[in-house]
């Protein structure tokens, strides 16, 4: 039996389970269970606290977890991505207040606010830079105007919050985050654990792909095709009319839309873009 950690609550929780659940595995039946038995797929999940789901996969108790990158990173524990998942994307930065020009230099001797004091200090020795890191367990933004912190290091997802509290980010980055797919360091594949990863990344790839249908000139194909080259290759059929194509591919959903317009420029017809709705590669 495969033993996987879910996040139990938050940001992630919410997704991580629609997209089990799209992947054909059986949903928690309340809120408020910790343990679900998925006899069919040979899977046991348990519903875990995200900051904990790292450090309960590099123990080896469980097989694989659902988390976020900057949790795990935070976590130090000795786990590895399978897979990203696409979902819970966020940026992790220093923040200070408006009015000035920071840098990561700046921080020497000043105190640090923070959820993830581990990424934090890392980061910070990586930059030479000594500074106090202050632990705070949430609305780290707000430190700053109660004097507990002279900046602060947080999730980053709309700028919204930092906004609202006087505080601009800089410097680059310290981590570039979303929900990942852990498993242990030293771990062997088995039946079980091959199929969730691979039913994931289907799901994932559905969710950021489109099907493209158009009809096309036989004359202009290769062009067509330069443009939306798929995959692996445009699956391309004969039309009733003569000298006509149909044309399949998979897109970007990001690019679909200037994908279509240059089709359509080109001379394709009938554009179609239909969703994926679960795929194996
Ligand atoms: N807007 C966001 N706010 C918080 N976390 C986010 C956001 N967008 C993505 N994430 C990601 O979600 C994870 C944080 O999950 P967590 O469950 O701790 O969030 P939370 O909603 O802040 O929960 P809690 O406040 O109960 O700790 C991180 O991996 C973070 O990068
Ligand atoms: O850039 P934004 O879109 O504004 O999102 C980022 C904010 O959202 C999260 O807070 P959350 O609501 O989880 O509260 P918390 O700080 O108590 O964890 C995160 O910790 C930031 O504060
Ligand atoms: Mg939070």
């Amino acid at each position: 039996m495969l033993r996987v950690a879910i996040p139990n609550k938050g940001a992630l929780a919410e997704k991580a389970s629609e997209m089990l659940a799209e992947a054909g595995y059986r949903r928690r039946p309340g809120p408020k269970d910790l343990t679900v038995l998925d006899t069919v797929n040979e899977v046991e999940f348990f519903f875990l606290r995200p900051k904990d789901i790292a450090v309960y996969v590099g123990s080896g108790r469980l097989d694989m977890g659902i988390t976020g990158r900057d949790l795990a990173l935070d976590s130090e524990a000795p786990v590895k991505e399978r897979l990203g998942l696409g979902f819970g994307g966020s940026t992790f930065r220093y923040a200070a207040p408006e009015g000035r020009e920071w840098t990561v230099a700046d921080l020497a001797g000043k105190r640090i606010a923070t959820s993830y004091p581990r990424l934090v200090r890392g980061d910070l020795l990586r930059h030479g830079v000594e500074a106090e890191v202050i632990r705070l367990e949430g609305a780290v933004e707000i430190s700053v105007q109660l004097d507990v912190a002279d900046a602060v290091a947080d999730v980053v997802e709309s700028g919204v919050t930092l906004r609202q509290h006087g505080l601009v980010a800089f410097g680059a980055p310290i981590c570039v985050s979303e929900a990942v797919l852990l498993e242990g360091l030293d771990t062997e594949d088995s039946p079980a654990r091959t199929q969730l990863a691979a039913r994931l990344q289907g799901v994932v790839i559905a969710q950021q792909y489109l099907m493209l249908d158009y009809n096309c000139p036989a004359a202009l194909l290769p062009e067509a095709i330069r443009i939306a080259p798929g995959l692996e290759s445009p699956t391309v059929s004969t039309l009733a009319e003569q000298d006509w194509n149909a044309v399949r591919v998979m897109v970007p959903r990001k690019q679909a839309n200037e994908v279509m317009d240059r089709l359509a420029v080109l001379g394709a017809k009938a554009i179609l873009a239909s969703d994926i709705r679960f795929c194996r590669l």
